[in-house]
């Protein structure tokens, strides 16, 4: 993620409302499904939920629950607030005093796109306390969002909800939402352990091989069909050529609980960056077996860390936002 301090940004002209009240619930997302990196995301059924408040006072007062409670700063440096005072301030109006209760659910650093949830939170809160015809459009929030996590794979979902298929194009970033058939259920296996995303994007190489690259263009082809009409073939359709191998000695584990689903006939891969391992089902007897796949792997393997098997489900709505009236 790349959000610099509102210290560095140039003073706002006019003053946003104080009194406004602003609550934003945004899913968590499971990125690259395989062979998409930085294009393929989709939005799954967990939620952090953000409640904002101005006032005319200044000052900045964080309250968390759940997931980074206790660890994640409470000051101006949070990525909810900073995200918020750069959007407001980028449309040049400035922001005194800001309360926010964070509800934290999305496990941090474990490639379920926390960062990407926590900055569309706050894009699109600071959005919504901007007057009426000051406001970004839908494809500015996608870009901006987009710019501020440093790749569109997680932030497109979460703003729009089901699969999004992103790219880069004249300077912007784009999106757009495609079908997901209703018998996929994904299935999380979230380790312990964290790993940061940025660690992660260090281990990749800086060039792939040609033949690499062309067998990945045929199964994320293969895999928009797959999640969208064929769910039987999400196990051809999940290969990927071009980040699991590269990362895996960072998260062994995990690409050996990938390597025994797909081996038991699962599309597993790891979710965005890792650690997480996510299981594409194909209807409940899948998500079911996959479960037991996970659990009895795990037993086996008698890992040090421990484990959550998560059966979630596809979000179809994305981020949501709720302006109360006080
Ligand atoms: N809800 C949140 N509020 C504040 N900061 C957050 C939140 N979620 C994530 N972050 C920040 O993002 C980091 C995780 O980002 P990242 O390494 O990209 O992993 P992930 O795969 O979870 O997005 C956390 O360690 C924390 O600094
Ligand atoms: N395409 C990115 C996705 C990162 O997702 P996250 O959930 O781990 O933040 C990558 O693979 O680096």
């Amino acid at each position: 993620m790349h959000v610099s301090n509102s210290a560095e940004l140039s003073r706002a002209a006019a003053a946003v409302a104080p009194g406004q009240d602003v609550t934003v619930r945004v899913p968590a997302t499971s990125a690259n499904l395989g062979p998409g990196f930085d294009s393929l995301g989709l939005a799954v059924g967990l939620y952090d939920t953000v409640r904002v408040r101005t006032s005319g006072e200044p000052g900045t007062l964080v309250r968390i629950t759940g997931e980074g409670a206790g660890t994640l700063p409470t000051d101006e440096t949070h990525l909810v607030v900073r995200t918020i005072r750069l959007t407001v301030e980028s449309a040049g109006y400035a922001l005194q005093g800001l309360e926010l209760d964070a509800e934290n659910i999305i496990p941090h650093g474990r490639g379920l796109g926390s960062s990407a949830s926590a900055i569309v939170s706050g894009v699109l809160a600071g959005n919504a306390l901007l007057p009426a015809g000051h406001r970004l459009d839908a494809a500015a929030l996608l870009d901006l969002c987009s710019r501020l996590e440093g790749h569109p794979d997680n932030v497109a979902p979460a703003l729009a909800g089901g699969l999004a298929i992103s790219w880069e194009e004249e300077g912007a970033f784009r999106s757009v939402t495609a079908p997901v058939h209703p018998d996929i259920i994904p299935v999380a296996a979230v380790p312990s352990n964290e790993l940061s995303t940025e660690s992660a994007r260090g281990l990749l190489p800086d060039t792939v091989p040609h033949a690499d690259a062309a067998a990945n263009s045929g199964r994320s082809a293969l895999l928009i069909h797959a999640l969208a009409a064929q769910p039987a073939m999400l196990l051809p359709g999940t290969v990927d050529f071009l980040h699991q191998d590269y990362r895996a000695a960072a998260m062994e584990p995990s690409a050996a609980l990938v390597r025994h689903l797909r081996e038991n006939g699962v599309a597993a891969v790891i979710s965005g960056a890792g650690p997480t391992v996510m299981a594409l089902a194909a209807g409940q007897v899948q998500a079911q077996e996959a479960q037991s796949l996970i659990n009895g792997h795990l037993e086996a393997a008698g890992t040090t860390q421990s484990w959550r098997v998560l059966r979630l489900s596809v979000d179809r709505d994305g981020a949501r936002v709720e302006e109360h009236l006080r």
